[in-house]
């Protein structure tokens, strides 16, 4: 027999901040037999199983908890990024960033030292682009940021970037760049050269490039920093005329347009994951990434075919699948791709050489909106601070370009070229992580956030629970103005229906493996902890209070809202 969901919440008279400790509980009559009632979590018993109402029980008391010095061996139980602790010491709760930042290792940061620099400025997740360097250089960074969390006690994520099998350019025979002048004629050849390459000679890897593209065609390389006109084919070798001069980048991307439009009939063949792609998953897998984010997927069904693929090579790996959203086919099945994955990646890079410039800001605020109501997390990547890959400043259209992006309340931004081979890439980071900061404190002092309809998307009635008591945990405190919002969640689930709702403060999230802490390190507003803990709430605020006042993280009279995927209830207390 259902029950009807009644959530009659019961606040304490004293509307100030030093509110008595009402704990909330509910036990459910179950509409199904798995979701049996749990035991609430105040002294009010209901036989579990029984059907009982909705018990929301408010003690009075409130639960009190004996803070007890915790030994520093035990305080050391509890595992934090030295960033964060830094900051919650030093500036309290509200100093705490929530939009993570994401930077591309390449030759300007693949140093110990220069890792640990991005590290100490904020990184929460580092990425390698497949596209460029070989399985050997990323294995060496990969080592080098498992080295940087254990010895430092980060929780740097890792994110591979496949190539994908889009056109583009070769690596130049090993020059770091060519400079195309205006009016020179290039040869863009599908020839396989083993000899150092011929003077304005650029092998493509498309073998039907010779094919596909006609006289008359226009070139275009990275989406336009450099053009050509297609002028003559001789077999193997496509001549171009250089129309828009500038740099050319090893392994650049290729588009080629035809009377104004893109030319997509081939390039709709190629595989989504190239037998490269393939070599390099297997390679993800075996090195324990956390991301693999995956270049111009079309449909859903290549990453629901990834992740049997990988459910099938290693039933412990729980890899997480990023959509990059930049081509036409992307935009087009963009909800499908989303509920699919584990996030998705604006990738403006690529999407602004598929799709008019001018069409790429709606695109990306469209992308990030539909990954918020799916609650899956959503990157905004590419030419972010383009400019500082060149000089110390960037410009006042960046600044604004950023702000933006933290205004839309994407979970992570993300560095290229600046961070990957940029002159300032410590600087570059800075600048997001000041302008986030910056946003985020006028989004929460200007109330400017109207909160954004959150569509249910509960697959199960015990998820409903979990997402009903997130969505009003959130409310409850931006209303009550609590310091800090507590989940203890085992998958990381739980901490991903709050980072959803964009609550004012940061969302401490708990979890017992260092994988779940690290995929946790790329959501909104969470700041993930390491955390042995038990069924019994009590004990866990217990323990952790003690843990975290005892590094100097939170103090007495802190206002704290806890939650957590195994006890279904909320609680509102004061820290002892
Ligand atoms: N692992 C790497 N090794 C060498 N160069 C790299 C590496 N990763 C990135 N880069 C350089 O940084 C630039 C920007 O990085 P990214 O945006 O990830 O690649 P792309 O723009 O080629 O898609 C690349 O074009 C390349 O010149
Ligand atoms: C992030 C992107 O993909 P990649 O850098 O791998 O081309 C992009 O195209 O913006
Ligand atoms: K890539
Ligand atoms: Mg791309």
């Amino acid at each position: 027999m259902a029950q009807t969901l009644r959530l009659p919440i019961h606040l304490s008279s004293s509307p100030n901040r030093s509110l008595s400790k009402p704990s909330f509980s509910k036990t459910l009559h179950p509409r199904s037999p798995f979701s049996a009632p749990r035991r609430p979590i105040s002294a009010l018993s209901s036989d579990l199983g029984s059907p009982s109402p909705i018990l929301v029980s408010d003690n009075g008391k409130g639960a009190i908890f004996h803070s007890s010095a915790a030994s520093s061996a035990e305080s050391s139980a509890i595992e934090v990024d030295a960033v964060t602790e830094a900051e919650l010491k030093e500036n309290g709760f509200r100093s705490t960033r929530r939009t993570k930042l994401v930077c591309t290792i390449g030759p300007a940061t693949c140093e110990f030292e220069q890792l640990e620099a991005l590290a100490v400025g904020g990184m929460n997740v580092a990425r390698i682009n497949m596209c460029h360097g070989t399985r050997e250089w990323h294995r060496h960074v990969i080592g080098l940021v498992r080295r940087l969390n254990v010895e430092k006690g980060f929780a740097v994520a890792v994110m591979m970037d496949t190539e994908g099998s889009e056109i583009h350019m070769g690596d130049l025979g090993g020059a770091a760049s060519a400079k195309a002048e205006d009016g020179e004629i290039w040869t863009f050849s599908v020839r396989a050269f083993d000899s150092p390459l011929p003077d304005n000679t650029i092998s493509v890897n498309y073998d039907g490039f010779a094919e596909d593209v006609k006289v008359g065609d226009e070139l275009l390389v990275d989406g336009g920093m450099v053009r050509f006109d297609v002028i003559e084919k001789i077999g193997p070798d496509v001549k171009c005329r250089c129309t828009d001069p500038g740099l050319l980048l090893p392994r650049a991307n290729l588009t080629f347009w035809r009377d104004g439009s893109l030319v997509r009939e081939r390039n709709a063949m190629l595989p989504t994951i190239s037998s490269k792609d393939w070599l390099d998953i297997d390679f993800g897998i075996a090195e324990g990434v956390d991301f693999i984010a995956i270049s111009f997927v079309k449909s859903a069904e290549v990453i629901n075919h990834l992740k049997s693929y990988i459910a099938a090579r290693s039933r412990d790996s729980d890899v997480a699948l990023i959509a990059k959203i930049e081509s036409i086919d992307s935009l087009k099945n963009l909800e499908e791709i989303i509920r699919a994955s584990d996030g998705a990646m604006v990738a403006r890079g690529d999407l602004g050489a598929q799709i008019p410039l001018e069409q790429v800001p709606s695109a990306q605020q469209r992308i990030v909106q539909v990954c918020r109501q799916l609650n899956k997390p959503v990157i905004v990547a590419s030419q972010l601070l383009e400019s500082m890959i060149e000089y110390p400043t960037p410009t006042r259209a960046e600044v604004a370009d950023v702000s933006e992006a933290v205004r839309q309340r994407a979970d992570a931004l993300m560095l290229s070229g600046e961070s990957a081979m940029g002159q300032y890439p410590d600087k570059a980071l800075a600048v997001l992580r000041s302008v986030s900061l910056r946003i985020e404190r006028w989004w929460r002092e200007e109330k400017r956030h109207e909160a954004m309809e959150l569509p249910d998307i509960a697959s199960s009635f015990s998820d409903s629970i979990s997402e009903e008591i997130c969505n009003s945990a959130a409310k409850m405190a931006n209303n009550l103005e609590v310091d800090a919002l507590f989940v203890y969640t085992k998958t990381g689930h739980m901490a991903s229906l709050l980072s959803r709702c964009r609550p004012d403060c940061p969302i401490f999230a708990f979890t017992a493996t260092t994988s779940v802490r690290r995929r946790l390190n790329l959501q909104w507003g969470l700041i993930p902890f390491r955390l042995g803990f038990s069924d019994d709430m009590e004990s866990n605020l217990h323990r952790t209070f003690a843990l975290l006042k005892a590094r100097g993280m939170i103090k007495s009279g802190d206002l704290v809202i806890a939650v957590s995927d195994m006890l279904q209830s909320i609680q509102v207390m004061n820290v002892p």
